[in-house]
């Protein structure tokens, strides 16, 4: 695969958005000029180069008159190439919860794109180093923030994505959860409404909670527990497609909402909690890969770039009516996840591309622990919808974006 995207317009090459998370990790002498040499510029791209800096040879009398310009260092970054596009194209797109996970993804391609973005973060569970290539570009602006907070911006676009996501992440601060649904959505919304800007909503599979119906379509209500230890995550997401629809019915607001079913790659945290960042971690640091549960329960596992292929083909695309599910239908058991990435993360080392165990371990083994409470049993997207009104389906394999994880996490473990 050499670009990613749904269609010609939307597409950036795959080497470029990799430079931003692997090569300069990967190859430290590298770092200084990253994307330059790997990757060929889209066609119609422009590169802003960032010069802070004067001189370095302010420090005798002679040059003192030369203050305040002089300063003790230089700094020059490059930053990667991006389109450039008719002031009529190019949107102001306000992306909350930028600096996460799937956050930062979606602003590498709208930066690619040729989009003005504002990334709103709190940083609770996102992190400034996931965005640090963009600090400085004149498209892109980055403001400390918790959506709870109402703030006056002019955009076209919103996409809210601020919550934390994973179940370890969420329920630390159930009350939280619940106040970045509900109240940060509320906030948010108003937003759209005054500025008239598309609002997309991303919700998750777990509006479905621990389903009945398998595989889940949109049309399916859920089963989800109102007070148990997901409920903040669940039912703050669940109420946030209402008030979403709700702007929508009573205010006029144009919305999208994308149902994210089981999203992995590059830039999880180490110490994320879930799934794949856990295992493959464990099997990278020759430490058990556990279980909760006996590794019966099925997950449909999705690349990071397909998902952001599909929040960005759901925000452009005129179909409005009900949520959408964004998901992969490669449906596996916990233990089959964990068996292939013991797997993978050995192939990998026997071909040299990443580091052998650490000293003093060995190969890691499964091991099992008590169950988590209301951990849903089973989950696969009916993608029917999303096939059907904008398009969209995955494109990469789980193999391939597993390959593409572990080398990530390999090369920040070893730094
Ligand atoms: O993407 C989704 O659809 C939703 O799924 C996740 O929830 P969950 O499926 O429970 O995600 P994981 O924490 O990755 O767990 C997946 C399965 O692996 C198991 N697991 C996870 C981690 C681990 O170390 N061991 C282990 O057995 C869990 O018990 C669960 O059965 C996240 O909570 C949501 O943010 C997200 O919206």
């Amino acid at each position: 695969m050499t670009e990613v995207g749904n269609s010609r317009d939307d597409s950036v090459p795959l080497d470029l958005l990799q430079s931003l998370y692997l090569n300069p990790i990967l190859s430290p002498t590298s770092s200084s000029s990253f994307a330059r040499s790997a990757a060929p510029a889209p066609a119609s791209a422009s590169t802003h180069t960032r010069t802070d800096s004067v001189t370095t040879e302010c420090y005798g009398p002679s040059t003192v008159r030369d203050w305040p310009a002089a300063v003790a260092f230089t700094t020059r970054t490059t930053f990667p190439p991006v389109k450039k596009l008719a002031p009529q194209q190019r949107k102001r797109i306000l992306v909350t919860g930028g600096a996460g996970f799937v956050g930062s993804h979606l602003v590498d391609r709208l930066m690619f794109l040729g989009h003005d973005v504002v990334v709103l973060d709190s940083f609770f569970s996102g992190n400034k180093t996931t965005l640090s290539h963009w600090v400085g570009h004149p498209n892109f602006e980055l403001i400390r923030g918790d959506v709870v907070e109402p703030i006056l911006l002019e955009v076209d676009q919103i996409y809210h994505l601020a919550c934390p996501a994973s179940p370890k992440a969420y329920q630390r601060n159930a009350v939280k959860t619940l106040k970045t649904s509900f109240i940060g959505t509320q906030n948010m919304l108003g937003l759209a409404k005054r500025t008239k800007a598309r609002f997309l909503l991303s919700s998750t599979s777990e509006v479905y909670g621990s389903p009945t119906v398998h595989p889940q379509p949109e049309t399916y209500w859920g089963n989800v527990n109102p007070n148990g230890p997901r409920a903040c995550y669940d039912e703050g997401k669940r109420v946030a497609e209402a008030l979403t629809y709700g702007y929508a019915r009573q205010d006029g607001v144009d919305v999208r909402v994308a149902r994210i079913f089981n999203c992995f790659g590059p830039r999880m945290s180490a110490d994320d909690g879930r799934l794949v960042s856990n295992f493959v971690v464990a099997a990278l640091r020759g430490e058990p890969l556990q279980i909760y549960g006996d590794g019966s329960a099925t997950r449909s596992l999705m690349f990071v770039h397909d998902l952001v292929t599909g929040l960005i083909s759901l925000m452009d695309s005129s179909y409005a009516d009900t949520p959408v599910n964004i998901g992969s239908s490669d449906e596996g058991t916990v233990l089959s996840w964990a068996e292939a990435i013991l797997s993978l993360v050995r192939d990998l080392r026997a071909a040299g591309q990443i580091s052998p165990l650490p000293a003093g371990k060995r190969e890691s083994v499964i091991e099992f622990l008590p169950e988590v409470v209301d951990d849903p049993p089973r989950r696969r997207p009916d993608t029917t919808l999303a096939r059907e009104t904008i398009a969209w389906e995955p494109k990469w394999t789980v193999q391939a974006g597993l390959e593409e994880t572990i080398r990530y996490f390999a090369a920040l473990l070893a730094e």
